[in-house]
C-alpha cells in the first residue's frame, strides 16, 4: 500500500484535509501521534493512527509506519521532525536544518535583519526593559505560533510584566521545551499581508485583519489583497528574498509582511502552509489547492498551481467582545444562508466559555464568503459573521 506519513497534524483548520488529499492522490494516510486523542477526525475519517514519541525521528521510523512514499506535517511544531524523517528515507522535503533554524525567530531576525524591524533578543526582565527605548514595542517568544504571547507594550511596566510572563514559559502547548528568549522590537505600523509562496511561485497575496491591540489576533483575511501592482510586487520580492536567504524553498511558505511608510517590513517567515483557513480562502479565490499541492510535493508528484478563477474571497473569524458562552441555535445554518457565504462554522459546543481573544485559540468560529468583487466579498463575510455572532451570548445575559 502506498502511504503518506503525517507526523502529527494541526488540530484546527486544515489538519484533516491533508489526509483527504492524500487519499484523492491514491495514497493511504498514516498519522503518527504522541496523543491520538487530539485528533477525533482520524477516527471519523478512518485514518490509521500510530501512537509514538513524535519528537524523536528514530522512534517514528521504528514504529509501524510501513514504507511511506512521502512524509509531512500540518503542525508548526513538527516541521523539523518531519523534514528529518523524510531526509532519512531519501524522500522529497525541505532542508531539515533550514526549517529547524527558521522556527527560531531570533535566528530569523539575525538572517533577515535588513528586511525586518530591529530586534533585541533578551533572556531577563531587566534586559527587556533596557531594550525598550522607544514605545510602542512588541514582545514575543522566540518560538511560537498563532500570536500566542505576542503583545504590544506601551510602557516599561507592561514590558516587564510581559517579559516575566514569557520567560516563565518553559514548554509549549504540545509539551515541547522552548528557549528562554524573548524578542523586543519596535512596533512597525501599516497594513499587514501574507504572501503565500509555493517554491518561488506567488500563489496569493492576502490582506490580514487584526483584532484590537494590544494583541495580534487574526480576525479576518481577504484574497486577493487588491493592492496596487507596485505594492504587490514589493511584497512578493520581499517574500522570495526572505525565503531564499533562510535556505527554504521547498513547497509552501507563509510569509507575513507589513507595508510600512518605509516599505515592506517582514514580520515572520513560516516554512509551511498558512494556518487560519487561509488555504481554503486561497482555494475559493483562485482554485489553487495549497494542501493538495503540499501533499503532492512531498510525494514527489508535480503540484498543480494553475489558477482556474479570479474570485474575491473573505474570511471573518468569530470572537467575543466580553466574557461569553456559546449557544449555536440555528446561527450556523442562518449564517451559511447569507448570500455569498460558502462556509460557516462554530468550533466548540454549546455552553463553551469564550473570552475576548488574545490569540488564535480564542476564536470561536468563522465565515467564508466569495463574490465577484472585493467589496462584495467582504460585505458578505461581515453579514454572515453578524448572523453567527448571535451564537455568542455575553455572560451577563446568562445570569
Ligand atoms: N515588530 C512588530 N511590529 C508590528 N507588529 C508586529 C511586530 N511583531 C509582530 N507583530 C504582529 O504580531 C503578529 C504575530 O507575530 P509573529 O508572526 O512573530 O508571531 P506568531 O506567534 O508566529 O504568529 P503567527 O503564527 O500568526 O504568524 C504579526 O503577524 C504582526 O501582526
Amino acid at each position: 500500500m502506498r502511504t503518506l506519513l503525517l507526523v502529527e497534524s494541526n488540530t484546527t483548520g486544515t489538519g484533516r484535509l491533508f489526509a483527504r488529499r492524500a487519499r484523492e492522490l491514491g495514497y493511504e494516510p498514516v498519522l503518527a501521534a504522541a496523543d491520538p486523542s487530539r485528533y477525533p477526525y482520524a477516527a471519523e475519517d478512518g485514518v490509521r493512527v500510530v501512537q509514538v514519541d513524535t519528537t524523536d525521528p528514530c522512534a517514528v521510523l521504528a514504529a509501524d509506519i510501513g514504507e511511506p512514499a512521502g512524509v509531512t506535517t500540518s503542525s508548526e511544531y513538527f516541521i523539523p521532525v518531519a523534514a528529518r524523517i523524510a531526509a532519512k528515507l531519501g524522500l522529497p522535503g525541505p532542508d531539515p536544518d533550514a526549517v529547524t533554524d527558521c522556527r527560531n525567530k531570533a535566528h530569523q531576525r539575525a538572517i533577515l535583519a535588513a528586511m525586518a524591524p530591529k530586534c533585541t533578543v533578551v533572556t531577563s526582565v531587566a534586559a527587556a526593559v533596557a531594550a525598550a527605548t522607544e514605545f510602542p514595542v512588541v514582545l514575543k517568544p522566540a518560538e511560537g505560533s498563532g500570536s500566542v504571547g505576542v503583545l504590544r507594550c506601551e510602557t516599561p511596566e507592561s514590558v516587564a510584566s510581559q517579559a516575566a510572563a514569557l520567560l516563565s514559559v518553559t514548554h509549549n502547548e504540545r509539551g515541547l521545551p522552548v528557549p528562554a528568549q524573548v524578542l523586543v522590537e519596535p512596533y512597525a505600523s501599516g497594513p499587514e499581508y501574507s504572501v503565500e509562496l509555493f517554491g518561488d511561485v506567488v500563489v496569493a497575496v492576502v490582506r490580514k485583519r487584526l483584532g484590537p491591540a494590544p494583541f495580534f489576533v487574526e480576525v479576518g483575511h481577504d484574497a486577493p489583497a487588491s493592492l496596487p501592482p507596485s505594492d504587490e510586487t514589493a511584497l512578493a520580492d520581499t517574500a522570495r528574498a526572505a525565503v531564499s536567504a533562510l535556505g527554504l524553498g521547498f513547497g509552501a511558505a507563509h510569509v507575513e509582511i507589513r507595508l510600512t511608510p518605509d516599505g515592506p517590513r517582514l514580520m515572520e517567515v513560516n516554512p509551511r502552509l498558512a494556518g487560519g483557513m487561509i488555504p481554503e480562502l486561497v482555494r475559493a479565490a483562485t482554485g489553487v489547492d495549497l494542501v493538495a499541492a503540499q501533499v503532492a510535493a512531498v510525494l514527489g508528484v508535480e503540484p498543480d498551481l494553475r489558477p482556474d478563477r479570479r474570485a474575491c474571497a473573505s474570511l471573518r473569524f468569530l470572537t467575543a467582545s466580553s466574557a461569553s458562552v456559546l449557544a449555536a441555535g440555528d446561527t450556523v445554518a442562518a449564517a451559511a444562508a447569507v448570500p455569498g457565504v460558502v462556509q460557516a462554522r462554530l468550533y466548540r459546543p454549546d455552553g463553551t466559555s469564550v473570552r475576548p481573544a488574545r490569540d488564535y485559540r480564542d476564536r470561536a468560529g468563522h465565515v467564508l464568503a466569495v463574490a465577484d468583487r472585493p467589496r462584495a466579498g467582504r460585505a458578505a463575510a461581515v453579514a454572515g459573521l453578524n448572523v453567527l455572532r448571535e451564537a455568542v451570548i455575553p455572560e451577563r445575559e446568562t445570569r
